[in-house]
């Protein structure tokens, strides 16, 4: 809260009316992990927040700890509204700024995400709303480490990802020294803390690309669901799940090793591939419903492997048809990107669609901002698109066009700045 602004003070109190009887101390979700850890991670986002807490009584409530094991935005559910963006530094930044820079970014973050105004010169946007599950997230880039002098301490997993045959990749859209991934249940909290943080890039940093995003709203299905992209289908049903006694080693960096010494500050982060795959959805919509569904090898309308039972049900990859062939197609995409056919690689996967505008020929500007979380890309994101690369039967309805990896380090402990264990260890 800023002393100074008395009206930014009446609206504090005013929020505080707007929690209610919920209690603004019994919203703080997380925990140890930093973020909510509930299993409907694709579902409608506050759902499961909301089950948690039982009784609140509005979304915007909802407020998710920036503090913990991991950073807040991996496992936290989807919110309905997105901004992701890469910025780069500034000729002449180094080491010294970027840590100024990332020591005020996660003041910013740490007191938005309280539902607290920002530190400086609060813009307004977000008066009267709560934190609404707002999350920020912060990455590094290959880049990042060479600006900073600290190329010693770039791990390996961070090296750049192997070129796609099918790429169409915008340079400009691509990569960045470090990297933002701003969630929320309310449009105008995510875009109140997308103006705070580039505030306070100052002198230090530039933004290289930004791109916005959605999901559906909290509440707008009868029961939480997993999500639907903008082909319709349900996506994320094969996402790892918390429960699972792998999770953690799939997604997270262990936190003791098993790299070098050097490569500790990573322990407990993650690794972010983040795509834009435009979706060529006037060619999507001219099919059959029933090639749609032999393209993924699920039923549009719930997700049930095609092979039957419900979305939840395990592929039977080898069931033949009566006219000979697989059931599921052997170029369906939920074929081809199954962890049991790579090896058991695995992401988490927690997008956000897209749509910029429709293009001079008339097509939309929509897609997915495919992000993906996994311990090591090379053993989650690599293996896959390759597989998906030489004969995914959706390669002919979406184009990648700009790519990203970035090295999220672990939650921040109480008073620490993320990254503060690599820009001061
Ligand atoms: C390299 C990784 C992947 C890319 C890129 C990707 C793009 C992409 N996917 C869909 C839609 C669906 N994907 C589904 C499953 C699925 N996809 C990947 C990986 C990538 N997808 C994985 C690992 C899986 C899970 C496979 C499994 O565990 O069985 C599905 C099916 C439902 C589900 O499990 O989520 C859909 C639908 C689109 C539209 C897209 C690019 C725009
Ligand atoms: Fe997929």
């Amino acid at each position: 809260m800023t002393e100074s602004n008395p009206d930014i003070e009446i609206s504090r109190r005013r929020l505080l009316g707007t929690v209610g009887a919920a209690g603004a101390a019994g919203l703080a979700l997380g925990g140890a992990s930093g973020a909510l850890a509930h299993s409907a991670l694709a579902g409608s986002g506050g759902g499961s927040a909301t089950g948690a807490a039982g009784s609140l009584s509005s979304l915007g409530a909802t407020r998710v700890a920036f503090d913990g094991d991991h950073q807040a935005g991996i496992t936290t559910p989807l919110q309905a509204k997105g901004h992701v963006l890469a910025f780069d530094l500034a000729p002449g930044a180094g080491r010294t700024e970027a840590a100024a820079l990332l020591r005020r970014w996660s003041e910013t973050a740490r007191r938005l995400m309280a539902g607290e105004t920002a530190p400086t010169a609060d813009s307004g946007i977000a008066l009267d709303a709560g934190p609404s599950s707002l999350t920020v997230t912060f990455g590094f880039g290959h880049s990042f480490f060479e600006r900073t002098g600290l190329t010693a301490r770039r791990p390996t997993a961070l090296d750049p990802l192997p070129d796609f045959s099918s790429d169409r990749l915008d340079a400009q859209r691509s990569n960045g020294d470090l990297w933002v991934q701003i969630g929320a249940n309310d449009a105008l909290v995510a875009f109140h803390a997308l103006r705070a943080l580039q505030k306070d890039a100052g002198e230090a940093a530039r933004v290289r690309w930004q791109m916005n995003g959605f999901n559906r709203s909290p509440g707008a299905t009868g029961t939480p669901m997993t999500a639907r992209n903008l082909m319709g289908q349900v996506d994320g049903t094969g996402n790892p799940k918390p429960s699972e006694p792998d999770f953690d080693k799939r997604i997270f960096v262990p936190a003791q090793g098993p790299g070098p010494a050097d490569h500790a500050w990573m322990g407990g982060g993650s690794y972010a591939v983040v795509r834009r795959i435009r979706m060529l959805l006037d060619d999507w919509d001219k099919q059959s419903l029933a090639q749609q569904e032999q393209v993924i090898g699920r039923t549009k309308a719930t997700g049930a492997p095609l092979t039957g039972g419900g979305e939840t049900t395990e592929m039977q990859l080898d069931k033949i048809g009566t006219d000979g062939k697989p059931v599921i197609p052997s170029n369906a995409h939920a074929r081809i990107s199954a962890p049991e056919q790579n090896g058991g690689a695995a992401m988490l996967r927690r997008p956000f669609s897209f749509h910029d505008g429709i293009g001079p020929d008339g097509a939309p500007d929509a897609g997915l901002l495919f992000i993906c979380w996994q311990a090591d890309p090379l053993r989650g994101f690599v293996p896959v698109q390759r597989k998906l690369d030489r004969g995914d039967a959706l390669s002919a309805f979406i184009r990648h066009e700009s790519s990203g990896l970035y090295a999220v380090p672990p939650g921040p402990r109480s008073g620490e700045y993320v990254g503060q264990r690599l820009l001061e260890g």
